[in-house]
């Protein structure tokens, strides 16, 4: 069996014992841990000028390879280009997209650097993977440094429509850098369809079925593979979880209260205001509740050298302080705010207390955190998942009360008729969330994914004449 090389900016390393708020990182872990290989990516450490040696080690079945950034290219690299362009572009959020040439630039060297470091540790029939907008031009870069092996590349968020894709100046340079890899993944069709009808309206590239590509010299597939759980794992955690002291405890201070929560990176595509501002609704419009259900907000603090981050958590900090003054007992606080990341055993234990999973962001591009709590319920009497449908597991999740996160009320009527909900409709809803969680692991996604990787090309049948393009998009 061919090696699997995974690269990705962020890297799980086994020394870290914290909870890691993202799920990139926890996907690929779990990825990685059954099938073993080379994980390759940044250290999490800066230094003036640093090398190009990566800091090499194993640890069980897994190979690390870790690279050290230069600070100013780390900067333009992470929180410049790809976290303050590339991320509110494909969550839809013009106004917050910032586009500067020294991050540009900082950007392609970050990748440049990436490549030259990674390339003496390849093999010619090893299957790279490369994950995520931290790492579009890395293809590019191998391929000018003379790798010729198979490359795929999987976008863990969305991918815009034209008509914002087409606001980022650099939209054609990184879509010419996506034609280098073999295979482009996506999460969602709709994804696949956005990034297709760029190709062929905006850079003349041909379509033909299935997703294949021709772009110039080149010739890649464009392809969805929506992301999954280690359902198996997060089940047992739940089972685990029963009888623990942290779930008697957790038990105990609800006194008997419904539990409805959420679980996300303290980001702004994840809708947390108007969640709250929907919790708060529930409360003024359906005076019943109060007193007999309390909110979890889990909202670890994330890239808070953003600006937009940091001003996000001012304003969560003032909502959760004004529904806690306005509505709140001397024996109950009806919304618990906690800004630290969790072990994924407690987190199992939180959802399978909890009566409603509620999941509101306004673009994105799983959501794992969705299937974990769908995941984590007891069967025989489950919670009720409340799903934006701006998240890539609406296509999946079909079970879950779906709603709009920009409509406020409507969502505090979804947690109404959630908390109302008879056992019965209940348990019909999650057994259709649950068999797509168990059908579409995270162990399936990965086998699926690479097996496609390795035939991309071969499979790939002549392109449609340039009339048909359009249509076909
Ligand atoms: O690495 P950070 O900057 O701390 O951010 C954490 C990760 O956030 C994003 O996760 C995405 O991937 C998930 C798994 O496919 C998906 O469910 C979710 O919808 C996405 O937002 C980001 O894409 C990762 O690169 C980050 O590591
Ligand atoms: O305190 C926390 C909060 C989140 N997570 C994990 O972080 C991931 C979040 O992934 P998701 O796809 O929901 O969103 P992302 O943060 O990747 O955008 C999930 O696996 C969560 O279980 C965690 O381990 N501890």
């Amino acid at each position: 069996m061919a090696r699997l090389v995974i690269v990705s900016n962020r890297v799980t390393s086994p020394k870290e014992r914290a909870a890691k708020a993202g799920g990139l990182a926890v996907a690929l872990r779990e990825a990685l841990g059954k099938r073993g290989g080379l994980w390759f990516g940044w250290s999490g450490e800066t230094e003036v000028g640093a090398s190009a040696e990566p800091k090499v080690f194993r640890s069980g079945r897994i190979t690390y390879g870790l690279l050290t950034l230069d600070p100013e290219d780390q900067r333009a690299h992470y929180a410049g280009y790809a976290n303050g362009t590339l991320w509110p572009l494909c969550h839809y959020r013009l106004g917050l997209v910032s586009f500067r040439r020294a991050d540009w630039e900082g950007y392609r060297r970050v990748n440049e650097h990436f490549a030259r470091a990674l390339l003496p540790m390849l093999k010619p029939d090893d299957i790279i993977w490369v994950h995520d907008y931290h790492l579009i031009p890395l293809a590019s870069e191998l391929r000018k440094l003379g790798f010729e092996g198979r490359i795929g590349y999987f976008h863990h968020i969305p991918w815009p429509t034209p008509a914002v894709y087409l606001s980022l100046p650099s939209h054609a340079a990184l879509v010419q850098d996506l034609s280098q890899y073999d295979l482009v993944g996506l999460q969602t069709e709709s994804d696949v369809r956005a990034l297709l009808t760029y190709i062929s309206s905006e850079v003349r590239g041909w379509l033909a079925p299935g997703g294949f590509v021709t772009l110039g010299p080149r010739r890649f597939r464009v392809a969805a593979y929506p992301i999954g759980i280690d359902a198996e794992a997060f089940v047992e955690d739940a089972r685990a979880a029963v009888g623990s002291e942290e779930m008697k405890r957790l038990h105990a201070s609800l006194a008997g209260r419904a539990l409805a929560v959420g679980v996300d990176r303290l980001d702004y595509s994840k809708g947390l205001p108007n969640k709250f501002a929907a919790f708060g609704e529930l409360l003024k419009s359906w005076p019943e509740h109060r007193s007999t259900v309390t909110m979890m907000q889990i909202a670890p603090v994330s890239r808070g050298e953003v600006a937009e981050y940091r001003s996000l958590r001012r304003e969560l900090e003032e909502l959760a302080g004004s529904i806690n003054g306005e509505y709140a007992e001397f024996d109950w606080v009806p919304l618990r705010y906690l800004n630290r990341p969790f072990q994924r055993a407690t987190l199992a234990a939180i959802y399978r207390t909890a009566r409603i999973g509620l999941v509101t962001p306004l673009r994105d591009g799983m959501n794992l955190v969705a299937k974990e709590y769908v995941a984590a319920q007891d069967p025989k009497d489950p919670g009720v998942l409340v799903l934006s449908r701006f998240a890539g597991a609406v296509d999946e999740m079909s079970g879950a009360l779906i709603i709009n996160p920009y409509d406020v009320e409507g969502m505090a009527e979804a947690l109404h008729t959630a908390l109302l909900m008879p056992l019965e409709e209940r348990r019909e809803r999650w057994r259709a969330n649950m068999d797509k969680v168990e059908s579409n692991t995270i162990h399936h996604w990965c086998e699926h994914f690479i097996s496609e990787l390795a035939t991309a090309n071969e499979t790939a049948p002549d392109p449609l004449p340039p009339q048909y393009q359009a249509s076909r998009a």
